[in-house]
């Protein structure tokens, strides 16, 4: 990868981190980010780094295996990135935050862990899709990479039960949008619990998805 390359995604890291945790999208130093490279390896955030102020400099590089090659020691869901990045060779970026409304509904008891959100509006199942729940694990559990290696081939999200959603992208960009979406629509469907909302039928949805494809 280029030095240009490199200092590219640096930043681009640093300024979405930035953004999302001055949003209230992540707080204190949970969260993570990662960018796949162009020689097989990834730049992955920091363990226990604020995402609201990343220094592009200490970002950890790693090698295809998973080895630190430089920056700080990289968050300790490494694995689970990899995990996710090896079911989906077309995803070039995965977010992972606490985001509050998503996490709410990862600890609801009547969810269906198959889907965790219905298709309230175009925009979610253009962006997000099926969403299913992810058993608990404690962070940094290497069980959990065993555990979204089966969803994350079909699925470019996932929710972790009383934790919070992982997301992959084509792009940075396409990742944080997707991880955007689904908070809203997180926040959604808590404000409509209770009122019957009406969702997209599932001839809506096929609609949508042969229209604008999922990566
Ligand atoms: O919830 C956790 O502890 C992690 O999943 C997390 O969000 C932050 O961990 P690091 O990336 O290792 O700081
Ligand atoms: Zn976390």
């Amino acid at each position: 990868m280029s030095r240009h390359d490199d200092n590219r995604l640096r930043e681009q890291i640093a300024t979405l981190g930035r953004s999302l945790f001055d949003r209230g999208l992540t707080m204190g130093s949970s969260g993570n980010i990662s960018v796949r490279t162009d020689d097989g390896g990834w730049l992955m955030t920091p363990t226990n780094a604020c995402l609201g102020r990343l220094d592009p400099a200490r970002i950890s590089r790693l090698d295809g295996e998973g080895n630190c090659l430089d920056g700080d020691r990289p968050t300790k869901e490494s694995f689970l990135h990899m995990a996710m990045y090896a079911e989906r060779p077309q995803s070039g970026a995965i977010v992972h935050l606490h985001s509050t409304h998503s996490v709410a509904v990862s600890c609801l008891p009547e969810i269906d862990h198959d889907d965790c959100l219905p298709p309230l509006t175009a925009y979610y199942v253009m962006r997000v899709g099926r969403l299913p729940l992810v058993p608990y694990h404690m962070p940094g559990d290497a069980a959990l990479g065993d555990a979204v290696k089966g969803l994350a081939g079909r699925h470019s999200a996932v929710l972790l039960a009383n934790h919070g959603p992982v997301v992959a992208g084509k792009s940075l960009e396409a990742a944080v949008y997707a991880t955007e979406e689904l908070e809203e629509t997180a926040k959604l469907y808590l404000l409509l619990r209770g009122h019957n909302p009406r969702t997209l039928t599932p001839d809506q949805v096929a609609a949508l998805e042969a229209r604008f494809p999922r990566d």
